[in-house]
């Protein structure tokens, strides 16, 4: 399971050894091992209920497993030592109303021995014009970036981030990517979960895949990439292609006119052959691989399926 032979002789910055942890009757995590190591960017999927912001508050040290144990940065994650090197943005953030954006940015980063001059920060995040604002002015998208300004403050090495994106618009969205990506080049380490697989496609280079407190993958990208099966192959025909031999599912079928239909097959090779010899006619045709929507359905089905 994991993608880098090479990893295991590097001292992990999160690392969680047969990790269980139970809320009453529920296993939110269920004998799970994962591991980090220094600069790596990785995503964390899974459907709601998953275990990933459990996952994340054990690595934070605001809660204790039942079982196993949780390093951070070599230390116990509960010990102030260990989490001076972490930054968090949890999913929701208690932000001072009355403070100003510069104030809260100022406060945080005075707890920190070499802290982002404030301004610079907030350039950073596209917070700049808001640096007076009091935080209760915010709209939700700009307390979702100071959030992420509040955990890269303190220049951590690890960065756990829960659904950083969520209820930010394109641009937004963008901005923090690029404030990540930029975290992330100039060595830092990322755990981050989402909802979006946009997101985690665009950032992650390693994706770990958590369904029902458990890890259901663990490997680069391109490799759980490659791991769905299915091509896509599009084009525009007047035909209805759906029934053609190896087409699985199909979208988009003709009614007669011209239609862009989008075929789903294990073979798109044998599907344009099978096209060309029996003369059907088509153009515009694109085969592609898989998005990690699908990589993703495939494999938290078929029980995932019925939550
Ligand atoms: N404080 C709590 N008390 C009781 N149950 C909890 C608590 N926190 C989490 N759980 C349960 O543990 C399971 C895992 O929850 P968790 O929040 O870690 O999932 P998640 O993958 O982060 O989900 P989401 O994507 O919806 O944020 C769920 O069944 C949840 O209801």
């Amino acid at each position: 399971m994991t993608p880098d032979p090479h990893r295991a002789h590097v001292p992990a910055v999160v690392h969680l050894d047969h990790v269980t942890r139970r809320f009453g009757d529920v296993v939110a995590l269920d004998d799970v091992s994962l591991a980090v190591g220094p600069g790596e960017l990785v995503g964390l999927l899974g459907p709601n209920g998953a275990g990933k912001s459990t996952l994340l508050s054990l690595v934070a040290g605001l809660r204790r497993p039942d079982a196993g144990t949780v390093r951070l940065l070599g230390g116990d994650p509960r010990d102030p030592r260990s989490r001076t090197g972490l930054g968090v943005t949890p999913q929701e953030t208690g932000l001072p109303a009355t403070l100003r954006v510069q104030e809260v940015v100022d406060f945080v980063g005075g707890h920190f021995p070499d802290p982002v001059p404030t301004p610079e920060l907030l350039d950073q995040l596209g917070l700049g014009e808001l640096a007076r604002r009091q935080t209760g002015a915010l709209s939700g998208g700009q307390k979702r970036r100071l959030a992420v300004a509040l955990a890269l403050v303190g220049r951590p090495r690890v960065l756990l981030l829960d659904e950083p994106t969520t209820g930010l618009d394109v641009g937004a969205r963008q901005a923090l990517w690029d404030a990540i990506r930029e975290y992330h080049g100039a060595g830092g380490t990322v755990l981050l979960t989402s909802h979006y697989l946009e997101e985690v496609q665009a950032l992650a280079e390693r994706v770990v895949v958590v369904d029902r407190g458990a890890v259901r993958a663990d490997d680069t990208l391109d490799a759980v990439l490659r791991r769905v099966s299915l091509r896509r192959v599009v084009l525009t025909a007047v035909e209805d292609l759906a029934g053609r031999p190896g087409v699985v599912r199909a979208e988009g079928a003709g009614d007669g006119t011209p239609a862009r239909q989008t075929l789903y097959t294990p073979d798109a090779d044998a599907l344009v052959r099978d096209l060309v010899t029996t003369g059907v006619e088509f153009h515009d045709l694109e085969i592609r691989g898989a998005s990690l929507e699908e990589a993703f359905a495939e494999m938290v089905a078929p029980e995932g399926a019925a939550r």
